[in-house]
């Protein structure tokens, strides 16, 4: 008796030759509409299902192999005697390979499906024989996707079956398909729900990384649902691996820079904070004036710009030891520059755009929040009698949407586009800002300050106005806002409340 293989797939890609495979190996193919008619046109004998089956396909393909004498086939167990003289009552016979890929649901609601096109794209079939095959491993092999088809043919033709390591591996990519078909299928009716009760997220290992945090922790890097993560569309052109701390750093680097709007600005970023960030009349500009903020921390940073590298901006970050640098455009001279530094990553990207929700993990479980916003001046408001400058409101609202970025409690100084100061991190707020006016030095004096959560005693005003800061932003709501704006009053520094806080953990 003929080896049976059942093959039924929606992606016809490579099926015919994988088909014709298995015929010169012996296997008699047992196949649904679609498929036995590609396989007949590419010339492969094929034995429709509904002769196998002695019903017809009905309800428009909704039941075609979801029968006895295909499940009892996959399902039997080899090794159990019952099992066989059941198939062999029921004139049942043992299918030894079965190859399926799945209804197209995903890129059907991807591309915008109607309910009822989208219900339709739900396989029942397809998913019920895969996990019957993958559920039988020992006996079975199960083909889920185009790209096993090589590396089963190559076990039958060399070792005349598939290898138990292999059945079981397929058995794993099957029960990983129908996962991950189900969660799709789920969140789709879950719809736009925030926080619906259950998640059910995919989560695909992008890279395994060196190490983790520290040397002494494994590490690897996945990819969650939706299809956008941080590596999308960024390209690596040279240097080495990117590490657990590169990419938390570079995530850190392109979201502030994302968030300094479109003018052509810079960021440096250490351990996740920013040690330096400007915007300019170019990138050149706006990267030196980033590096100007605090040369000492730049040291190691990790630099993102939002545009072109040319050889005399290349040459001017070589001199700094500098682990990454992000940018939408190298010129060819940039590059050739780069090259001295083998040990440099390079990193071809465009803009990030924010998603929707942002998490952080904790233990066992997982916090999840919309993405807090950069925002405009729109909802800001002086409080104080003296009103900013112009320039002062602009500097405000740039070291303000740079504070969003910067670890909690912040201040951040700035001047003319570009921080001077930044205390990020630390659990007092008045500690931050003296932190942020040391780091200023003489800098201090003639800056603007934005401080990102409101000021609860007027010390943390005092201490940036003793410095000489000239303006302040911040959320305001605290209890003793009053005595915070009449320090601010009297000390003559116009302060703005922006209404809302950005505290970064
Ligand atoms: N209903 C069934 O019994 C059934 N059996 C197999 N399928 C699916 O039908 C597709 C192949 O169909 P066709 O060979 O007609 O192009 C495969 O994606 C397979 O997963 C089915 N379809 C859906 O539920």
């Amino acid at each position: 008796m003929k080896r049976r293989a059942l093959v039924s797939v929606s992606d016809k890609a490579g099926v015919a030759e994988f088909a014709r495979g298995l015929c010169e190996l012996g296997f008699e193919i047992v196949s649904t509409g679609g498929t036995a008619r590609t396989l007949k046109e590419s010339g492969v004998p094929v034995t429709p299902v509904s002769e196998v089956t002695g019903a017809p396909e009905i309800l428009g393909g909704r039941v075609k192999t979801l029968h006895p004498k295909i499940h009892g086939g996959i399902l039997a167990d080899r090794s159990d005697p019952g099992h066989l003289r059941q198939l062999e009552e029921l004139g049942i016979r043992p299918v030894e390979l079965v190859c399926i890929n799945l209804y197209p649901f995903e890129k059907a609601v991807e591309g915008g499906a109607e309910e009822s096109e989208a219900v339709e794209q739900i396989d029942i079939g397809g998913p019920a024989m895969l996990r019957a095959a993958a559920k039988n491993f020992r006996s079975v092999a199960v083909v889920p996707s185009p790209e096993f088809y090589a590396e089963v043919l190559g076990e039958l033709r060399e070792l005349g079956e598939v290898s138990s390591g292999l059945r079981k591996r397929l058995a794993l990519a099957a029960f990983r398909r129908t996962a991950a078909y189900d969660a799709r299928i789920a969140g789709w009716l879950a719809g736009e729900e925030e926080f619906p009760e259950v998640r059910l997220d995919r989560y695909e290992r992008v890279a395994k990384l060196r190490y983790g945090e520290n040397p002494h922790q494994r590490a690897a890097y996945y990819a969650g649902p939706g299809g956008r993560h941080l590596l999308s569309d960024v390209e690596q052109l040279q240097g080495r691996e990117l590490s657990f701390n590169n990419l938390y750093d570079v995530d850190a680097a392109r979201t502030l820079l994302a968030g300094l709007g479109n003018e052509p600005a810079a960021v440096i970023v250490k351990h996740a904070n920013p040690c330096g960030a400007a915007v300019g009349t170019s990138v050149e500009d706006a990267y030196r004036k980033a590096l100007d903020s605090d040369r000492v921390s730049a040291f190691g940073g990790i630099v993102a710009l939002n545009g072109a590298v040319s050889r005399e901006l290349a040459e001017e970050i070589s001199e700094v030891f500098t682990e990454v640098l992000v940018a939408p455009e190298f010129a060819q001279e940039a590059r050739e520059v780069f090259a001295r530094k083998e040990n440099m990553i390079l990193l071809r990207a465009g803009r990030l755009e924010p998603p929707a929700l942002s998490a952080k993990h904790v233990t066992g479980g997982m916090l999840l929040q919309t993405t807090d916003r950069v925002e405009d001046a729109s909802g800001h408001r002086t409080v104080t009698r003296v009103e900013p400058t112009p320039e002062q409101s602009a500097d405000l609202l740039f070291a303000w949407r740079v504070a969003k970025q910067v670890k909690s409690n912040a201040v951040v100084l700035a001047r003319n586009g570009a921080t001077v100061g930044i205390g990020a991190g630390q659990m007092s707020r008045v500690d931050a800002a003296e932190i942020a006016v040391r780091k200023a030095g003489g800098r201090a004096r003639g800056a603007v300050a934005a401080s990102d959560a409101f000021f609860p005693f007027p010390d943390g005003v005092e201490t940036l106005a003793g410095a000489g800061v000239a303006a302040i932003i911040q959320p305001g709501g605290s209890k003793r806002d009053d005595e915070v704006v009449t320090a601010a009053d009297r000390l003559e520094v116009p302060m703005v409340f922006t209404g809302h806080r950005h505290f970064l953990h």
